[in-house]
């Protein structure tokens, strides 16, 4: 049933256009398409029996075969068990849906991977592994999707460890990739590095958590760091822990959202819709950074944050703001990259090679179709142009290829890198 709330709000338009585009003219936002002749005779004889028996006889004499006969080295699967579907929680696999199937558009949109989205029921980490493991043989790299924490953590290292192709939590990595890149240049901008920057994340699930692990690994200090939860500010006393969030509690006497905003200057929301209040932003440092990336609703909506203050550079995670901080500028290239080295896994070297790849593409001129593609006329690195536009067709060339150079250097390809 739809719900009604759903039509009372600020996006309730958009709303309404969304389940006209997910209905018409067909259900759904993806099909299949055969790539080769099948339309005589001869070509019923090579694409099925008899014909098809020899690449089955030589994929089992040789399995990386299939990589030469078979679809497997350009599929890729979204897997989900609709845990936490975006900000919206535990809605279930079949209700996540939609958003898998939009994960594939955006693979093959921008990166030119087929997909398939898979929903499983699965009540237990076990369950979703064991499933996952019977499937992999078909696909060249599992992307897990909106998979809560701390499941998500679970899964995706028993999968890394058992499985011979890139394994990708992409709430995890994806997110906090796409976080650090867009930080290291909103700081720029701030005249503030990340070193020295009292940092809030508000979330700590599957993206705050890793978005915390790789802004440490690029230079944050562990004692900068306030990662905060339903119950408050994760500190060291704190006897509710699981280890992952133990690993990221504070040496601190704070213990509220508003203890932590005052002074600080970053915030990082993916939690959930509205929980930044003005009073929080106005006790922000001079010059903040405010990241509020819960989906579909921000922590704070930016024309609100913009009303409180005007020093701040503001980016949440939807296509109809400035400074779209979201994994859409991660998967489909980071995979492309992999994919194209078949490479084992996505290594923390391909991760951070993909962070300054998106980094400095954003100081570079921004070309006429990207301007187009969302009715402006002018657009430079500046505080409403911090990271790159999803539409930027120089995306395609450079993520992959620093995250191919970065699987070969660190041995994790198993054939080289073809380009420049
Ligand atoms: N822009 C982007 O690219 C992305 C955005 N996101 C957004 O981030 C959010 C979290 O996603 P994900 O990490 O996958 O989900 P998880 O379920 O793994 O984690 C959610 C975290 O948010 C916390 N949280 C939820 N509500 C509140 C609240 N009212 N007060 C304090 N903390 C709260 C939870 O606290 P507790 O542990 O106490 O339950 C938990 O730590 C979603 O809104 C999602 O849309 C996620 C990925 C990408
Ligand atoms: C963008 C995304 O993956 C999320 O909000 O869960
Ligand atoms: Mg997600």
């Amino acid at each position: 049933m739809t719900d009604p709330e759903s039509f009372a709000h600020p996006d309730a338009e958009l709303n309404r256009q969304a389940l006209d585009y997910h209905a018409e003219p067909k259900p759904g936002k993806t099909g299949i398409m055969v790539t080769k002749p099948a339309a005589t005779q001869h070509d019923l004889s090579l694409a099925y029996t008899p014909g098809v028996a020899e690449p089955v006889r030589q994929i089992h004499a040789d399995p990386q075969n299939a990589y030469r006969y078979t679809n497997k080295g350009n599929l890729v699967a979204v897997i989900t068990d609709g845990t936490a579907v975006l900000g919206l929680g535990n809605v279930g696999g079949l209700a996540g849906k939609p958003v898998m199937e939009g994960k594939a558009v955006l693979f093959k949109r921008f990166a030119d991977i087929d997909c398939f989205d898979i929903e499983v029921h699965a009540k237990r980490p076990q369950e979703f592994i064991e499933t996952v493991m019977r499937i992999a043989p078909t696909f060249g790299g599992i992307n897990l999707e909106d998979i809560a924490a701390p499941h998500c953590f679970e899964i995706e290292q028993a999968l890394i460890e058992q499985l011979d192709i890139p394994v990708f939590h992409d709430d995890q990595h994806g997110t906090a990739i796409i976080i650090a890149a867009g930080l290291l240049n909103a700081l720029e901008l701030q005249g503030k590095t990340l070193e020295e920057s009292r940092i809030v994340v508000l979330g700590a699930g599957a993206a705050g958590i890793a978005a915390i692990r790789l802004l440490m690994g690029l230079g944050a200090h562990r004692n900068n760091i306030y990662c905060i939860d339903r119950q408050g500010v994760i500190h060291l006393g704190r006897k509710d822990l699981n280890p992952y969030k133990f690993g990221v509690a504070a040496d601190t006497d704070k213990r509220t959202l508003a203890d932590a905003m005052d002074g600080a200057d970053v915030f990082i929301g993916v939690s959930g819709p509205d929980l930044v209040t003005a009073e929080m932003l106005a006790s922000m440092a001079p010059r903040p950074v405010v990241f509020a990336l819960s989906n579909p609703v921000p922590e704070i909506r930016p024309d609100l944050a913009k009303q409180v203050r005007d020093d701040l550079i503001m980016a949440t995670g939807r296509s109809d703001y400035p400074n779209q901080i979201n994994n859409v500028l991660g998967f489909p290239f980071i995979f492309r990259g992999a994919l194209d080295v078949r490479a084992s896994r996505i290594n923390e070297d391909m991760q951070v090679a993909a962070v300054e790849a998106l980094r400095a593409l954003a100081h570079e001129t921004v070309p006429e179709e990207v301007l187009a593609a969302y009715g402006l006329s002018e657009l430079s690195f500046g505080p409403d142009y911090i990271i790159p536009k999803p539409f930027d067709p120089r995306l395609r060339e450079r993520v992959p290829s620093a995250v191919s150079r970065a699987a070969v250097a660190s041995g994790v390809a198993r054939i080289p890198h073809s380009g420049a």
